[in-house]
């Protein structure tokens, strides 16, 4: 065991094969209950570093920490068995699945960590998406589809929720109704939070927008424009 922080990263490095370096040594600890946004120009890495943290790429170098385990080695069993109980992903594409019902795909975390479905339920009505079970993605819109991640992510009360643009194809009050309830379900369930967004009116739902850049990431001050 390390400490007791929800998400450590320390000295995290990645350079892509063709030569490109992303990240240099990037360290930061998100602590229990942190919601944050990360910010940052096009390109420098930030859907990069939500992709190492969700085990979808390794880094080169450092070690990335979930309450007090090691999380680097990515085919490790444990690993991915820790993801899959304490995190929840949205990812830009979605990664919904095409041959299951929206009732299905939203339930597949409860299914997959045999926890009761009646939460599936609730989370579908709670994006706004009551009576639309039997639906498949196919049948949705772009928006709908986003909401349909919210709701899967969030459905098996992650402690760390991880979310790429999460509301990128939303109408700008849909989008704060969604965030809002990103917030409060974090809140609510004492989790840690990373948004990674372009928009200011997303990231202020956060409690602290930090900003990545070349020299790591920086806590952005309540005057800075990003
Ligand atoms: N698989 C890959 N192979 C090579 N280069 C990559 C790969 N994935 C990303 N990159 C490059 O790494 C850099 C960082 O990409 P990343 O998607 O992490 O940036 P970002 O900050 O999320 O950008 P945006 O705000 O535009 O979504 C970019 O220059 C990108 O072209």
């Amino acid at each position: 065991m390390k400490n007791t922080a929800t998400l450590e990263l320390c000295g995290i490095s990645k350079t892509y094969a063709n030569g490109k370096q992303v990240l240099s040594d990037l360290s930061y600890t998100l602590t229990t209950g942190e919601y944050v946004a990360i910010m940052g120009e096009s390109g420098v890495g930030k859907s990069t570093l939500l992709n190492l943290i969700a085990g979808l790429d390794i880094p080169d170098t450092g070690e990335i920490w979930v309450d007090g385990v090691v999380l680097s080695a990515k085919d490790d069993e444990a690993a991915t068995s820790l993801r899959r109980r304490h995190f929840g992903f949205v990812f830009q594409a979605f990664h919904v699945l095409p041959h299951l019902t929206l009732l299905q795909n939203v339930a597949l975390p409860l299914l997959l960590n045999h926890l009761p479905f009646d939460r599936a339920q609730q989370m579908l009505v709670a994006v706004g998406l009551q009576g639309r079970e039997q639906d498949f993605p196919r049948q949705l819109s772009g928006g709908e589809l986003q909401r349909v991640a919210i709701a899967r992510a969030l459905v098996h009360r992650p402690r760390l929720v991880l979310a790429d643009e999460p509301t990128g194809n939303l109408d700008p009050d849909t989008a704060q109704e969604i965030l809002q309830l990103m917030r409060s379900e974090i809140k609510a369930n004492g989790a840690a939070g990373i948004i990674v967004t372009h928009s200011q009116a997303a990231a202020a739902t956060a409690d602290q927008i930090l900003l990545l850049s070349k020299t790591g990431l920086q806590p952005v001050l309540s005057h800075q424009r990003v």
